[in-house]
């Protein structure tokens, strides 16, 4: 008899659910359903840094996309589930109250952003992030030194920091905080009471300073150095937490009936959306996975034993068993990709959207602007020559995760005339991402750590043969694109199936469930040189950029 596992993959917009067969990997179907608070721009602020997320959000979007799942399939297909698992964005994490519920959840913060998911975009908390840096780096024992030795305003932390400190309201009801893909399982498991509540390996090595090298997290002391308020957080969170593979609980009856899936299966540990997609991607030494859509996040692994004793400065952290179980799981990425070229979108249509009383035919030309406009950007980009005197651009309009953390600096330009228009000023942040992309692989390579091919997944991968080639072109590297639409919640039911038993481990698992490689782009030799200098101008004006600071 067929059996299949769930994978949830909790986009920054959207969840997405795929149901996979556990012996073929085939994809059985796959449904998406876009958050409806944070489709209106509910409790964010974008002038301020400060994007939130209703919990109610994601409970009310997870009942549509499983059960949008099974008008696809034949009937019976839900009784066949023997497994599921979460991958969210991260570091997302939310104030609980000493029951384990979001704050937001409960009646008198229901409408209090601070109460919510902080998403892992918001950068509300540089101050609290560069303390918190500060601290580690005087501290006897770095407790950054896992983490690339900068703490950044994207996690955890710095984030529950923050909101103790503008909000007193939110501290005095807060008994602790967790992560978006630890809630949800919990909440599968009905395990989200504090004392009951399992964290996994991923959010807390990667975002919560945990590693084994000291016994779990940072004591209390080190917390309250920073700031008293952070008293007694650490000593609310359960310092045992578990590589993905590993089994966190059971559907309770309550979500079983909600899902329409059967009572008891397994819900495996939850991790972040990039490390379960580089699940899918097979990741292994020396192949580096890049998710990449409004944000990227690229992946790699290594051996303790190639690694050593080597911290990797400057990046989201090395943490053993984050990604494969048995090997050292090490994160970067850029906190804006897609998101640049949707800054720029939104720069130039910014007069169409300001019109109103608009006939049929005039929304539907503003429609088409709308639908098209990154398509003919492309295009007209795609057309032009490429010279080492073009315009060339920062790739940090939201600030830069990696390498060297620092959301406080902003994107720039250079070599913009009065010739610049639309296209060539859209060609210069398509490089501009290739470009901070390929400074991520530089420090990786700098720092010890192989990379010898790269793979591609997330939207971007599928959605723009312009940016792949662009990207080939400056990394001067052959890039291997994913047929997986869905690779995240692809590896999170890879990890399902293990952690339900259908697999020994996650290698035998990627042997069947893994995705194959669709296509591949292949740099064109006369553009690499090109590139080679405009990457130096990119390097020049980053320094500028960070000498600025100094
Ligand atoms: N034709 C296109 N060319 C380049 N980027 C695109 C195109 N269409 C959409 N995008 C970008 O794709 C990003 C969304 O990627 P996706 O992977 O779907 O989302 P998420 O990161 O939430 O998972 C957006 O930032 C958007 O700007
Ligand atoms: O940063 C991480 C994981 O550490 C991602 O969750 C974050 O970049 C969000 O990714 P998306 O661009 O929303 O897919």
């Amino acid at each position: 008899m067929s059996r299949y596992t769930l994978g949830l993959d909790y986009g920054s917009d959207s969840v997405r659910a795929l149901l996979v067969d556990v012996a073929t990997g085939e994809e059985l179907a796959s449904h998406l359903v876009n958050y409806p608070r944070w489709a209106q721009g509910l409790y964010c602020d974008p002038s301020k840094d400060q994007f939130r997320q209703h919990p109610q959000d994601y409970i009310d979007s997870l009942v549509e996309v499983v059960n949008g799942l099974w008008s696809h399939v034949p009937a019976g297909t839900a009784d066949k589930v023997v497994g599921m698992s979460f991958d969210t964005t991260g570091s997302t994490p939310v104030a609980i109250n000493s029951q384990g519920t979001p704050l937001a959840l409960t009646e008198e913060f229901a409408e209090n952003p601070n109460a919510m998911f902080i998403l892992w975009k918001d950068h509300t908390s540089i101050k609290e992030a560069n303390e918190i840096t500060q601290a580690a780096t005087n501290n006897d024992v770095n407790y950054l030194s896992h983490m690339g030795g900068i703490y950044s305003s994207e996690w955890y932390w710095a984030k529950a920091l923050h909101i103790f400190r503008v909000d007193s309201s939110v501290k005095a009801a807060t008994y602790s905080w967790v992560e978006h893909c630890d809630w949800m399982t919990a909440l599968m498991c009905g395990t989200t009471h504090p004392e009951a509540l399992k964290l996994g390996r991923c959010a807390t090595g990667h975002k919560q300073m945990w590693n084994e090298q000291w016994g779990g997290f940072p004591p209390n002391s080190f917390f309250t150095s920073i700031d008293p308020l952070l008293d007694g957080v650490v000593d609310t969170l359960n310092a045992t937490t578990e590589p993905s593979d590993q089994v966190a609980g059971n559907l309770t009856a309550e979500w079983a009936e909600k899902l329409g899936l059967p009572q008891g299966i397994v819900i495996g540990y939850g991790a972040f959306d990039c490390h379960m997609g580089a699940v899918a991607a097979n990741v292994r030494p020396g192949v580096l996975t890049k998710v990449m859509g409004t944000s990227t996040c690229d992946i790699t692994v290594t051996s303790k034993e190639q690694l050593g004793d080597t911290c990797v400065k400057g990046i989201c952290g090395q943490v053993d068993g984050s990604v494969i179980p048995g090997l050292i799981g090490l994160e970067a990425g850029q906190s804006a990709f897609g998101d640049l070229y949707a800054w720029f979108k939104n720069l130039v249509l910014w007069p169409t959207r300001q019109l109103t009383n608009l006939s049929d035919a005039e929304q539907a030309l503003v429609n088409k602007l709308e639908d098209s406009i990154l398509v003919d950007l492309s295009n007209a980009a795609a057309a032009l020559p490429v010279t080492s005197s073009d315009v060339t651009a920062l790739d940090w309009v939201n600030g830069r995760r990696t390498p060297d953390a620092d959301q406080s600096v902003a994107m720039a330009l250079t070599g913009l005339k009065m010739g610049t228009d639309a296209p060539k000023f859209f060609k210069a942040l398509v490089e501009a991402t290739a470009f901070g992309a390929r400074a991520i692989t530089e420090r990786f390579q700098s720092e010890g750590v192989p990379i010898e091919s790269v793979v591609v997944i997330g939207g971007i991968s599928k959605k723009s043969d312009y940016v792949m080639q662009t990207c080939a072109d400056v990394w001067n590297c052959p890039i291997d694109v994913l047929e997986s639409e869905q690779s995240c919640a692809l590896g999170a039911a890879i990890m399902a199936a293990v952690a339900a038993g259908e697999h020994a481990t996650v290698a035998d698992a990627q042997k069947v469930m893994a995705s194959s490689v669709c296509h591949q782009y292949l740099p064109n030799p006369e553009r690499v040189a090109v590139y080679d200098a405009l990457y130096a101008n990119y390097q020049a004006l980053a320094s500028y950029v960070n000498g600025d600071k100094a």
